[in-house]
Order: C-alpha cells, then structure tokens, then sequence
C-alpha cells in the first residue's frame, strides 16, 4: 500500500535546536493515528514537518502527488472586535459555493452557526468551525494539533465521535495531536508516542504496556498528569549520542 505520507530518517530543527530526531513513519488511506508525548516534545513540529512547513536537515518526507491536506492548527487568533460571521470566515481568502460550505459545515456539526459571529461561538463551535474549515478541501488527510484544548470532557469526546463519523464519510486519514488519553486510546488505530525522538509506536494496547510511554503517562487513571511529570530511564540528549539503543 501506498503511503500518503512517509517520513524516512527525518530529522528537524528550530531556531539552531534538535527538536526531533530520526523519525520514521508513515500513514496509509483512512487510518486514525495520534501523537502522544509531553509538553515540548516534538508533536506540533512534526505535523509540521509531515506538511512541509519545516523542512527536515536530514532524511526525506514524501508526500502523495496531489495530495489534500486539511490542517486543523493548535492555536488561531481570530480578531474578535472585527465582525465576522462564520459563513464569511469560511469564505477567507477564496469565495467558495454556499452548497461546499454548508457541507462542510454539516460535516462538522456547526450548520446552524453559519450566520453566528466568530466573536459569539463557544470553544467547542470554534473548534468545529476549524475542522469545518479543514473540510472545505475535501482532505484525503486530517491533520489536527491538540483540536480539543480548552474543551470539557463531554465536548471532546463528541469532537471525536464527530472526526470519526468524517473519516467514516469522505474515508480520509486522519492524524492528531491529543492529550486526551483515554480518548485516545479508544480511537486510534495507532499511537505514536514522542519525547524529541519515538519513543515508542503501535496499536493503543502495544504502546499502553510499552515502558517507554509508562516512564511518560503512568498507567492507570493518574496517566494524563504524568505528561508533566516526565521520567525516563533513557537518553535524550538529542545534540550529542544517539538513542538507537533502547528500544523504538
Ligand atoms: N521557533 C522555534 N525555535 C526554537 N525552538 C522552538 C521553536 N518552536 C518550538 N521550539 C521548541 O521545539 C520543541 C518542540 O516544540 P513543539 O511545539 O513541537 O512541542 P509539542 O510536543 O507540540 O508541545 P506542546 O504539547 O507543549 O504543544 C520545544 O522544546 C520548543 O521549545
């Protein structure tokens, strides 16, 4: 099967830093994969890396010829004092057919606020209104950075079930960024778990009893909590020797 996305001994650096190291991965049509690892680790700068917007110092990233991208990032400031109603944003920069809006904003479960204004949507409908904006493309692949920050427990798990009932759909892969372990864990077919290298890679149960991502996130409930409270039996000096002897 052909990758969407492959990543082949890639290495990227910001600002002079290391900030990961050797990753390979790919990700094949209509899989849910996730990125774990704590604070600084290397997650955002990947999806970044994998949509070309750092290029690596070392190895390759291959994408798909023609490939659709819809990019969800972490943060967007939208200028709140400017009035702005959804459909209009959803409009910026290129006019598109009110059906192409109206469908993707269907798909994300936020129709209703097509006149609402941007500066009036609660977290979790500027939230959908983000993903709704991903889906004007009709993507083969979803990329989300932390797409449930901010979001109450019900609200991001009804974000998830609402991404799956889009892959589901329009069948595009989908890759995010989450802290939401649990959530997670359900409904990813893999994880990939980051600390400026992988740690560790697989199907949620492989990656759950790996010691790499226990020494990150614990195991029980208190897991999540663990994200700050990073303890590593390995190396991580990421400038000077390298890692390739623990177990990826
Ligand atoms: N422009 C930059 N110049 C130098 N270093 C940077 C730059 N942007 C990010 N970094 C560093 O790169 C590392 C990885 O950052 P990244 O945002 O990818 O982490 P993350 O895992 O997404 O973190 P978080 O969970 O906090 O969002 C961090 O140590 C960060 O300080």
């Amino acid at each position: 099967m052909t990758a969407l996305i492959e990543a082949r001994n890639m290495t990227l650096r910001l600002g002079g830093k290391i900030v990961l190291r050797d990753v390979d991965f790919r990700i094949e049509k209509g899989e849910i994969v996730t990125v774990v690892g704590p604070n600084g680790s290397g997650k955002s700068t990947l999806l970044r890396g994998l949509i070309g917007a750092v290029r690596p110092v070392q190895g390759s990233v291959v994408r798909q010829a023609g490939l659709r991208i819809g990019y969800v990032p972490q943060k967007l400031h939208v200028d709140t004092t400017l009035p702005l109603t959804v459909k209009r944003f959803l409009n910026i920069p290129i006019r598109l057919d009110a059906d192409v809006i109206s469908d993707a904003l269907t798909r994300a479960g936020v129709v209703e606020q097509a006149q609402t204004q941007m500066s009036q949507l609660s977290g979790g409908q500027f939230q959908r209104v983000m993903l709704a904006r991903a889906l004007l493309t009709k993507p083969d692949i979803l990329i989300l950075d932390e797409a449930t920050q901010g979001l109450d427990q019900p609200g991001a798990a009804a974000f998830y079930r609402q991404i799956e009932d889009v892959r589901k759909d329009l069948g595009c892969a989908i890759l995010m960024v989450s802290h939401d372990l649990h959530v997670v864990m359900a409904a990813s077919d893999r994880v990939l778990c980051l600390n400026g290298h992988v740690c560790c890679e697989g199907t949620p149960d492989i990656v759950a009893s790996a010691p790499e991502y226990r020494a990150l996130f614990g195991t029980g409930t208190q897991g999540a909590l663990a994200l700050y409270r990073h303890h590593h039996d390995h190396n991580h000096e990421h400038e000077g020797a390298h890692d390739h002897d623990h177990p990826h």
